[in-house]
């Protein structure tokens, strides 16, 4: 057994208090030995005027998306969509999903990420990314079956089915998987029941993206005369351990749908507020019951991978929705970002203790604007940046060092992403 002891900082416990700790962590198996008074261990991680977290958990995105981070801006979901997005990924190699994913990877590495679920396609280079990073992710090939015909709209949901079953449980245990109809407007009803039917088959969840705009809220309601998530509910989409996206127009009746149901919320507020979709009743979920957790989304519309600045935007953006300064509180945002994504996708993670999975971050607080450290949760809520970070370890192993990204060349990467997003754009 190689152990690895991170000491001299501090460390943010369970119930949210921060106590002065050494993280010993067993790295053959990947697991919190002790925290407190610990003993020496084999190597050692400097945490000296840092604070100790639990990794994030970014529960929702489309990390390969990194390579249209600016490609089209300003724009409403669908036309952004049809019109710049889905032209560009049109165009998209395997390749370049890898070279967009590592990209992705690097940048959540970096701002103290170490578990994600994605949606995407060539999912075979996400693992492969994944694997070799040594990141721990929830991945799925996106189900989108408007503007097929039937044998081609099938195909793409035996496609995800395939995914879902092949990488279940790869990387050590490392990688999970879920059957990943798009939304509820772009699957067909006999695709969305095929694929529900098939995820209960593999044994895998479902993710899909639910109220996220009122463009998709009006035909649901004016095609059926009930709303998306009672449409959901009807095709057997509603269970535990399934996840949607969004759920920014949801409404009380799908609260408590919801609450009844333990189906996970991922809230994700940059992209929200950046597509005007709208904002979503997060106090209200979490007053229910409902289980939150926290996505940036893909790069294109946040326009980043840093899960912080997620945090702030949750805070402020719950306020709002709200009309209550009380609302959607620091400690509230820190745990949906990391004991809350983490059950909300269904992953060990997000709670330092023993026994729990070793994916930590350790931040740095010897910086202007982290000082005077009052509060160490509010400032993770309201000030720590993404670019604080120190050191990121995942399942034991350290992927970052004093910022030094180990298991992948970021330099590399960012080049080679670079040449890539180029070469697509030219080509869309
Ligand atoms: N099999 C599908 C791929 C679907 S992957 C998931 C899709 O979600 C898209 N996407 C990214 N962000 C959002 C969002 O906020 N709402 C809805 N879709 C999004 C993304 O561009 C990607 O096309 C195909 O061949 O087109
Ligand atoms: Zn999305």
């Amino acid at each position: 057994m190689t152990t690895l002891r991170i000491a001299g900082g501090r460390v943010l416990l369970p119930d949210m208090t921060v106590e002065r700790a050494d993280v010993l962590v067993d790295q053959a198996a990947g697991e919190v030995l002790a925290v407190g008074g610990t003993d020496q261990g084999d190597e050692h991680l400097d945490a000296e005027g840092s604070l100790v977290i639990p990794g994030l958990v970014n529960a929702h995105g489309h990390a390969a998306m990194t390579l249209l981070r600016g490609y089209a801006d300003d724009k409403p979901l669908g036309a952004w969509l049809q019109e710049d997005i889905w032209p560009a990924e049109a165009e998209l190699t395997p390749e370049d999903v890898r070279a967009g994913t590592e990209l992705g990877i690097v940048e959540m590495i970096k701002s103290g990420t170490t578990a994600f679920a994605d949606m995407y396609f060539e999912v075979e280079e996400v693992a492969a990314a994944v694997d070799s990073a040594g990141m721990r992710a929830r991945l799925g090939h996106g189900i989108v079956t408007v503007g097929k015909d039937e044998a081609a709209a099938r195909a793409d949901v035996e496609e995800s089915l395939a995914i879902a079953r092949e990488f279940d449980g790869e990387a050590e245990g490392r990688l999970s998987t879920a059957v990943m109809p798009h939304s509820l407007t772009t699957v067909s009803e006999e695709c969305l029941s095929m694929a529900v039917e098939g995820a209960r088959e593999v044994g895998v969840p479902i993710h899909i993206h639910i109220n996220e705009t009122r463009d998709e809220v009006e035909p649901i309601v004016g095609e059926r005369g009930i709303r998306p998530l009672e449409y959901a509910d009807e095709l057997g989409l509603l269970e535990e351990e399934n996840f949607l996206a969004h759920g920014v127009h949801t409404d009380e009746r799908g609260i408590e749908l919801l609450a009844k149901t333990g189906m996970g919320v991922v809230h994700c507020p940059a992209s929200n507020m950046k597509l005007a979709s709208g904002m979503a009743p997060v106090q209200a979920m979490l007053d229910a019951g409902v289980s939150v957790g926290m996505g940036t989304d893909g790069a294109a519309s946040n326009n980043d991978l840093d899960l912080f600045g997620e945090l702030r935007d949750a805070a402020m953006i719950g306020k709002l929705a709200a009309d209550d300064a009380s609302a959607v509180p620091a400690e509230q945002v820190v745990e949906m970002a990391t004991a809350g994504s983490a059950e909300a996708i269904g992953i060990d993670g997000g709670r330092i203790e023993a026994g729990a999975n070793a994916d930590l971050a350790v931040i740095d607080f010897d910086k202007p604007h982290l000082t005077p450290a009052h509060d160490p949760v509010s400032h993770l809520a309201y000030a720590v940046r993404g670019s604080d970070v120190r050191h990121t370890i995942c399942d034991g192993e350290v992927l970052m060092r004093d910022r030094e990204v180990l298991t992948l060349d970021e330099k590399e990467v960012r080049e080679t992403a670079e040449k890539r997003a180029v070469e697509l754009v030219g080509r869309a």
